[in-house]
């Protein structure tokens, strides 16, 4: 089955299964990874899922992090049953000890990583108006904080080892308005500017930093959008339709491998055009912008 006859079928799961994932054609070639240790942050959810699967279907061992431990073993069970290899790491990436903690041990567990990706994140939908300051912090906390934390710790034990390294930061397209995530919009437009800052003044310790900005990825973090507003989202580019969370996951080995070694600082929209054209209502479409329809 190909992406688009995925996305025409109507299924009661969102995203791709991990069956789907083990099987799924990719462009790169089997040992492009070979030896190499990445950290997937959100590695169970749909698009870090898809994430860990390529990274370790190219030949890497894949640390999958989060906050449920279930969730990671259940995965890492399915990784190691078609013979890759991976880990779990429990942890809150908003917590910054445990964040270190956890690179220290992948360390010594490893000796080695080469690779961060940070797909953990999310927001939910509600107008800025009505933001409580809790709701507020919490999608600052996870995704520009935790992401940060993230960041800084890879990093700094790169500089101490004098180990290259690629940072691959999953966010939001930021360049328009997104209605009804006016908080993730921020976080994420600090990660992207973050990310520019610390091409720059990491590139003397051979560390490169990348985003990637996903359109609507069909996964189960859409769970938290009403299903009307779900049904609107293939409206939000002019390929009509969603992207797969396969879509991002090669967008990432293209950015952390060698093909991207050319590339920092750099934000890669994988949103099918979204950004030319498209309309995209996380709480529904407000009749103010309903004109003459
Ligand atoms: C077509 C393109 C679509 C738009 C582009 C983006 C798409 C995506 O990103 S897809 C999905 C990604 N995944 C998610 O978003 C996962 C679901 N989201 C969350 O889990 C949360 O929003 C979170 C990431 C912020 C969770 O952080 P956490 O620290 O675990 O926060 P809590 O759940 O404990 O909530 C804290 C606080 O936040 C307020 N709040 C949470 N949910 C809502 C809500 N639905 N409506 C209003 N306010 C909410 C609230 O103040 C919570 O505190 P309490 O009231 O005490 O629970
Ligand atoms: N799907 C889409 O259409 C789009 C997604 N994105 C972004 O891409 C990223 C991945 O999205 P997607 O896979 O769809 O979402 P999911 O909700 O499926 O996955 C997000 C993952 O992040 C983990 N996570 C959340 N908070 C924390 C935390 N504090 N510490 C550790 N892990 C955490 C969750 O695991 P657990 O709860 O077990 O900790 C979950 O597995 C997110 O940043 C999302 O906002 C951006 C644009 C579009």
């Amino acid at each position: 089955m190909d992406d688009q006859q995925h996305d025409q079928q109507t299924s009661a799961a969102l995203g791709l299964s991990d069956d789907e994932l083990a099987d799924h054609p990719t462009v790169f070639a089997a040992d492009a990874l070979a030896g190499q240790v990445v950290v997937v942050s959100g590695g169970a959810g749909g698009i870090g899922r898809a994430i860990a699967w390529l990274f370790a279907r190219l030949g890497a061992h894949v640390v999958v992090v989060g906050r449920n431990a279930d969730k990671l073993d259940a995965l890492v069970d399915r990784l190691g049953h078609r013979g890759v290899k991976a880990s779990a790491h429990v942890a809150d990436i908003k917590d910054a000890d445990a964040v270190n903690a956890m690179f220290d041990a992948l360390w010594t567990a490893h000796g080695r990583v080469d690779h961060l990706v940070n797909s953990a994140g999310g927001q939910f939908p509600q107008a800025a108006i009505d933001f409580s300051i809790k709701g507020w912090n919490a999608v600052i906390n996870t995704n520009l904080n935790g992401t940060w934390y993230m960041m800084q710790a890879a990093a700094q034990r790169w500089r101490d080892r004098k180990h290259q390294g690629s940072i691959v930061n999953v966010v939001v397209v930021t360049t328009h308005g997104l209605y009804g995530i006016a908080h993730t919009i921020a976080a994420r437009s600090g990660v992207i500017g973050l990310s520019r800052a610390l091409a720059v003044e990491w590139a003397p310790l051979n560390i490169r930093i990348n985003c990637i900005a996903p359109g609507a990825i069909e996964t189960e973090g859409w769970n938290v959008y009403s299903e009307a507003a779900r049904a609107a989202y293939p409206r939000s580019n002019p390929m009509m339709r969603p992207g797969t969370p396969w879509d991002i996951a090669e967008a990432a080995v293209y950015l952390a491998a060698p093909s991207g070694k050319f590339i920092t600082g750099e934000t890669l929209t994988v949103d099918g055009g979204g950004q030319h054209w498209g309309e995209t209502w996380t709480t529904g479409k407000p009749d103010y912008f309903k004109g003459g329809d």
